[in-house]
């Protein structure tokens, strides 16, 4: 498990002050500050322009002394005051002050203070130094050389072998310079003592265990070894400093020039961005003791730093997709029904704007992918792309789908408007068009693209929410058509029927009698007018010929359906139904064959007239009681322009009961009531007229001698005078409106009580002559008309005795029977 140690902020920051950083602690753990340090000093962005150098030797040999003066570093230092002492500890990182140099200062080797473990640690840090450094610089006291001194020898052969281990795979045999600095040089030569310390290399190379490849090899097949030498600094300070400054120059000596350190066959091609990742892993593999291998580590290096650059790229491309969403989501919520206003919201071409933004993505990826192992980086780009393009599509389905909703529920709202309509179907099919048009120009222009590669990657997109929108769209104007549809039978029907309503009444008034038959012409020109008229109509909303012949075939039972109803919504209430009964009865009753009203005489043969009127009216009825109707539509076929409407051309019967039996009895006793009052009326109409006509004129002159003395009384007495000259005018008016002869027969009638007393008186002063009653009982009796009034067959008011009901049908009169022996 990968160990890392993490400075306070304070540290940090105290650190940064310095200008270095702990990389590696004493524990061996990995600082993860480091990245940060890189950016912090500015390197992290430097790609593969800049150097790592890395200085190596015995403890307290004046390593971090000079980092310092070379590089400008300000790594600790020992106090010469204090003795000798490890101030090194781990591996420690800065940066040159002026150039983009990165300085590792490794702890001493034969390191007094770990003991036992030095030799571990050393291992480690000089492995790690090889990895990661172009130019290892190898710390040297001068008198050291040539002389047996275990510490150097095993310092040399570890650096050897290490770099074989490190880079015996790596196919571009990057090379590492061996910069010998030999200090406190005195007097041998250079020359001489680099040609020690070669001779020294030399003899390791040849005494390790190599393989077989690099048998033949030499040192210097991994290695350029350089040498440099630093007078005493104590004792020649001033050629000291002359010759730091030499060298100093030469670390800033740039391009392949032999006296440049950093040529550039040396670099180890980590972009400054990955040297964090590249270091922490290749001391992680380093110190779980596993072998490392520079390829395997690039590869490793490639694979992190891919995918983070990636990561990168990709929640730089979601930030921005993120503010469309957001739009988005606000627009979904604020433009509801306002198609107009979103349409001037969204972005037209936002397809062009997903591509380029994608296209900028994937090339930041490849600059900053470009220093790593490209079949790492092409695989991690595929992914990467993968994951944008789908980000990017959903972003341009959302703005569709956006505009998907606000169509349809635009549409929605059209379409509503239009069935709501009075008449729906006028120019239903050219509004429905015309508002579907204007939905998919907007959709197309939101959709469009005019890059051809934009257009290319949303096609699926577009080309599917096309489909979807297409079936909601065809599913949304259906439901509506089927509402117009409905709502335009449901009109046609209903004109139909209230045009039959009308011819019905006009009919039953004119000719009830044969009410079915005179209907049939008319009624078949209503329908078939209608007819037309809905195809017509179904035309304008656009069906195909099939389903308008299903409709018309389906209205045609509508149509009967509403004759039904209207028929018997008419004929619902008794007294409208016992009004046609009664006028029909009165027609032939009570008016002669000219419809003039009849003035009942005598010799009248009321009883023939009342049967007959009776047999009419039940006929009447008996027609009423059951529809029969036949629809001819022959004219249809010129009017309609619909193939196989031959279907409709036969002739339908429309028959329906409009009386159950209970109703019919019912009108049938309300009608006998009737006819029975209409005829006790005219009989006693007649038989006033021939009581009238049966009192002698004497009576009239006895009237005057017995109310003489009345007379001169009413005349003398005002208040009677008054009273009469009252109740003349009122008589005038009766004698004016014909009621007089109805007033004549109640006087009548009251007189006729007080005849025999009257004519008694009469007969004692006069005896000349008798009188009969006027009335001939016997005929009564002979009157079909039974007593209605009384059970015991005495009439109340005319004391005629008539005789029992047979003249409605014979069920009538049983119930009428049992109905009596109830009430009894
Ligand atoms: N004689 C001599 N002394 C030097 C030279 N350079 C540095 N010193 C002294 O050597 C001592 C150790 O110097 P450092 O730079 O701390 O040595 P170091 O190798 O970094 O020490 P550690 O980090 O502890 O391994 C200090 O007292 C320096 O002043 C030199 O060129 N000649």
């Amino acid at each position: 498990m990968a160990r890392v140690q993490s400075l306070t902020t304070e540290d940090y920051r105290q650190n940064l002050e310095n200008g270095f950083i702990q990389m590696v602690n004493y524990e061996e753990e990995f600082n993860s500050q480091v990245s940060q340090f890189v950016r912090d000093v500015g390197l992290y962005n430097a790609d593969l322009d800049y150097h790592v150098v890395a200085v190596m030797g015995c403890q307290s040999s004046g390593k971090s002394t000079l980092l310092n003066l070379l590089f400008g570093t300000q790594f600790r230092t020992m106090d010469a005051n204090t003795g000798r002492y490890q101030v090194t500890q781990g591996i420690w990182l800065s940066k040159d002050k002026d150039f983009p140099i990165l300085v590792l200062d490794l702890e001493g080797t034969d390191s007094r203070e770990r003991g036992e473990e030095a030799a571990s640690f050393e291992r480690k840090s000089t492995l790690f130094a090889l990895a990661v450094a172009d130019v290892l610089i190898v710390n040297m006291w001068a008198q050291d050389v040539g002389r047996y001194v275990a510490a150097n020898l095993a310092l040399l052969r570890t650096v050897l072998e290490l770099n074989l281990q490190l880079f015996q795979n790596d196919r571009e045999h990057r090379k590492t310079k061996l910069l010998f600095v030999l200090r406190d040089h005195v007097e041998t030569s250079l020359d001489l003592l680099a040609k020690t310390i070669r001779t020294d290399l030399e003899e390791t190379w040849k005494n390790l265990q190599k393989p077989s490849q690099f048998e033949n090899s030499t040192v210097e097949n991994f290695f350029e070894l350089k040498f440099v030498s630093l007078p005493h600094m104590v004792l020649k300070t001033e050629e000291f400093k002359a010759a730091v400054t030499n060298l100093r120059n030469q670390f800033h000596i740039k391009g392949n020039s032999p006296d440049s350190m950093f040529p550039e066959s040396y670099r180890r091609l980590v972009a400054a961005d990955g040297f964090t990742t590249y270091a922490n892993n290749i001391w992680e593999t380093i110190r779980s003791n596993k072998e490392v291998d520079i390829p395997s580590q690039r590869e490793m290096l490639a694979t992190v730093r891919c995918e983070e650059i990636a990561e990168e790229v990709y929640l730089n491309i979601h930030h921005k997709f993120q503010n469309w969403n957001e739009t988005f989501d606000m627009l979904k919520r604020n433009s509801k029904g306002n198609f107009e206003d979103l349409y001037e919201k969204l972005i037209d071409d936002l397809g062009d704007q997903i591509w380029q933004i994608m296209m900028e993505a994937i090339e930041a990826y490849n600059n900053g992918t470009k220093r790593y192992i490209s079949s790492v980086s092409e695989a991690k780009k595929v992914k990467l792309q993968e994951r944008i393009e789908a980000e990017g599509k959903e972003l341009f389905l959302r703005q569709l789908s956006l505009v998907e909703e606000h169509g349809l529920l635009f549409l929605e709202k059209e379409l509503e408007h239009l069935a709501s309509r009075t008449k729906p179907w006028i120019d239903f099919q050219t509004q429905v068009c015309h508002l579907l048009e204007k939905f998919w120009k907007t959709f197309r222009n939101i959709a469009s693209c005019s890059l051809g590669e934009a257009k290319l990657l949303f096609k699926e997109v577009i080309q599917s929410k096309e489909e979807e929108f297409e079936q909601r769209e065809q599913k949304m104007v259906e439901r509506f058509r089927r509402s117009v549809v409905d709502k335009t039978i449901q009109v046609c029907v209903e004109k139909t029927g209230s045009q039959f309503r009308n011819l019905f009444i006009t009919t039953l008034e004119n000719n009830p009698q044969d009410i079915w038959l005179s209907l049939n012409r008319p009624l078949s020109s209503i329908i078939s007018e209608s007819l037309k008229e809905l195809a017509i109509c179904l035309n304008e909303i656009c069906l195909d010929e099939d389903r308008r012949m299903s409709i018309l075939k389906n209205v045609l039972t509508r149509f009967e359906e509403e004759i039904e109803l209207r028929v018997k919504d008419l004929l619902s209430s008794n007294s409208v139904t016992m009004s046609y009964l009664y006028r029909k009865f009165d027609n032939c009753f009570r008016k002669d064959s000219r419809g003039v009203p009849r003035v009942w005489k005598p010799g009248d043969d009321l009883d023939s007239l009342y049967l007959d009127a009776k047999r009419e009216t039940q006929s009447l009825l008996i027609t009423l009681s059951e529809a029969k109707l036949t629809i001819s539509l022959e004219n249809l076929r010129n009017e309609v322009a619909i193939e196989n409407l031959s279907d409709l051309m036969h002739d339908s019967e429309i028959v329906f009961e409009i009386f159950s039996v209970e109703r019919r009895n019912t009108l049938e006793e309300k009608l006998e009531d009737y006819a029975k009052l209409a005829y006790t009326e005219a009989k006693r109409s007649q038989e006033t007229i021939h009581t009238r006509s049966q009192i002698p004129s004497w009576l009239y002159i006895a009237l005057f001698v017995l109310g003489f003395n009345e007379m001169k009384m009413v005349l003398r007495n005002p208040l009677l005078l008054l009273s009469v000259l009252l109740i003349l005018p009122v008589l005038y008016v009766l004698v004016q409106a014909n009621l007089h002869s109805m007033l004549f027969s109640m006087v009548l009638s009251k007189m006729e009580q007080y005849l025999p007393v009257l004519q008694g008186r009469m007969h004692s002063v006069t005896s000349t002559e008798t009188i009969s009653s006027g009335v001939n009982l016997q005929s009564s009796f002979d009157s079909p008309i039974p007593n209605r009034v009384t059970g015991n067959g005495t009439a109340k008011t005319t004391g005629i005795r008539l005789r029992k009901p047979n003249h409605f049908s014979q069920e009538t009169v049983s119930r009428r029977r049992r109905n009596s022996a109830g009430s009894e």
